[in-house]
């Protein structure tokens, strides 16, 4: 009797996640029960051939079903139907496995029409609960909505333009940076080494230049302490590499079910150290920022941000800019400006090294235009179609976000003639956008030429959106760009790269997590 009243469950559960919540959404690949569409992602990982699959298939929509807890999808799709609010008790909600539907836009045009021309009904995001379990709530830039992300987005792109973008400030910050690799690689030839490792360099470079940013410093005279916070920093990713805590992070049930050994407890060990990082820096702007001059030119974001709030305070405001806040903002821009920058900039030189005629180009141009080792600034950047072409397929064919972050609906809408309640998950799929044949064909090689026109000019490809659109783009892409251009264009004037004793460079892409490349050498050789 149990038997056929536990089979009867499982049946219904079945039909439920198989054909019922499925009925109504944009057709799409079945997802497995539990697991919904995630593990083909590893088929081959990091997922971009699944992606292309299923766009082939279904075209510009489809729904793509990912890990979450079966009642709160119930609540989310169901409600209109079901027309009571009702609250799920904690219990539930956590060991009933289920899958949560996102609706993804592949092609360029799909995305245009609703991430840009219907901007604020595609504007929040779904928070996983490892970003809560990590933050203490719904914080930061990356995973806030509302008032919070608003105000906060707002002052971070405002504080970037004070710091100088668009004028020389930051870029005397990075041009600093340059020559830092110019004397570490150069100490090294004048050693003797010749084939050196490449990624280092940059990453100490890029984690300056944000660090600085936020902080006001950078790591020159303190090497132990940029040691140790690449040591946490680097965590996540030996920790959220693996399959079955990617699932936990997204999933209360796997959660619950992982050996604490093995998830909650690194974990938690890891947000420790974090927070003391981060805090540990804000203290200390604490006690040397004066509180008393709240009008002057602050220097780095800590200060700025401690300022405005103390003038919210005055007026009576002491919600909207507080503490944790804060740390939670120093947390997003320090990891999603160092990584990807560094990541795609380490990219950009292991194609190089895979496909030698690029950097031939790429000093052919130099030369003619450049022609001496002075430093390369961002007014000789119109001047080298060839060398921005190189950048532009190099961040295409790096295409860090394999899928991109989950948004959610902000109000009921109408997506290819399906109804979507407000609060379904929907993804601006961006890795297949730069993957889109017809619009790059042969999409598979690394062409920079794809980016020059017939008269030997910069193509302008808008399907080329690697910091995303809408309203939730990249808010780090000017300072990005920057990087991008006086890193990559300064390396090439000053050295030749041929391929390490060690080999070519890995192209692997298979951790789940990070579009991450390996470490690599290469021989350098100066050119001027
Ligand atoms: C090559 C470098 C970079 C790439 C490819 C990149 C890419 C992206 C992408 C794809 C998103 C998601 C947009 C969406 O939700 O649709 C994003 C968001 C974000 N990026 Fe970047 N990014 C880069 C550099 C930076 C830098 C240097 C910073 C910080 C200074 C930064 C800070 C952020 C933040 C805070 C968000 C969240 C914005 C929001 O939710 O409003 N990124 N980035």
């Amino acid at each position: 009797m149990i038997l056929v009243f536990l089979f009867s469950i499982f049946t219904i559960w079945l039909a439920y996640e198989l054909y019922w919540k499925r009925r109504n959404l944009p057709p799409g690949p079945c997802p497995l029960p539990v697991f919904g569409n995630l593990l083909s992602l590893n088929d081959p990982p990091p997922g971009y051939e699944a992606f292309e699959r299923w766009t082939i298939q279904y075209g510009d929509v489809y729904t793509f079903w990912i890990v979450d807890n079966f009642l709160i999808s119930i609540t989310e799709i169901e409600i209109k139907w079901l027309k009571v609010k009702h609250e799920v008790p904690p219990c539930l909600k956590n060991f009933f496995p289920g899958t949560k539907p996102f609706i993804m836009m592949n092609t360029f045009d799909k995305i245009k029409d609703t991430f840009v021309r219907d901007a604020d009904t595609y504007i929040n995001k779904t928070v996983p609960p490892s970003s809560i379990l990590f933050r203490g709530g719904e914080h930061g830039v990356i995973d806030s909505n509302g008032a919070t992300w608003r105000d906060h987005r707002r002052f971070a792109i405002s504080n970037l333009r004070d710091f100088g973008l668009g004028k020389n400030l930051m870029q005397e910050k990075i041009l600093i940076e340059v020559q830092e690799i110019f004397s570490k690689f150069d100490d090294k030839l004048a050693a003797g080494e010749s084939d050196l490792e490449i990624p280092p360099a940059f990453d100490n470079a890029v984690a300056n230049v944000i660090n600085q940013i936020l902080f006001g410093y950078r790591f020159d005279k303190d090497p132990e302490e940029f040691r140790n916070l690449k040591n946490i920093i680097e965590k996540p990713s030996e920790l959220f590499g693996r399959l079955p805590v990617f699932l936990a992070m997204n999933i209360k049930f796997v959660e619950k079910i992982l050996p604490a050994s093995m998830y909650v407890k690194p974990f938690m060990d890891w947000k420790e150290e974090t927070f003391a990082f981060f805090n540990k820096q804000i203290e200390e702007h604490k006690r040397e920022v004066d509180m008393e001059d709240l009008d002057s030119e602050s220097t780095d974001y800590v200060e700025a941000y401690l300022k405005e709030q103390r003038k919210r305070e005055i007026q009576g405001d002491t919600e909207s800019f507080t503490d944790i806040q804060l740390v939670n903002m120093c947390i997003d821009l320090w990891f999603a400006g160092r990584g990807t920058t560094t990541n795609t900039t380490t990219w950009a030189i292991s194609f190089v090294l895979h496909h030698l005629e690029v950097q031939d180009k790429i000093h052919e141009e130099l030369d003619r235009i450049i022609g001496s080792d002075r430093l390369i600034t961002t007014a000789d950047k119109n001047d080298l179609p060839y060398l921005n072409a190189y950048i532009n397929e190099s961040q295409r064919f790096t295409n860090l976000v394999p899928l991109n972050t989950q948004h959610a609906t902000t109000r009921d809408t109408v997506i290819n003639g399906y109804s979507i309640p407000r609060g379904t998950g929907v993804v601006a799929q961006i890795s297949t956008v730069m993957n889109d044949e017809e619009t790059f064909p042969a999409h598979k090689s690394f062409k920079p030429e794809r980016f020059i026109d017939e008269n030997g000019k910069l193509k302008k490809v808008d399907q080329l959106v690697p910091f995303s659109i809408g309203k939730r783009q990249c808010l780090g892409e000017g300072l990005a760009r920057m990087e991008l251009f006086l890193f990559l264009s300064n390396f090439f004037n000053r050295y030749q790269i041929s391929p390490s004793k060690n080999g070519l460079p890995s192209m692997d892409k298979s951790s789940i997590s990070r579009i991450e490349p390996r470490l690599f050498s290469a021989v350098l050789k100066r050119r001027r």
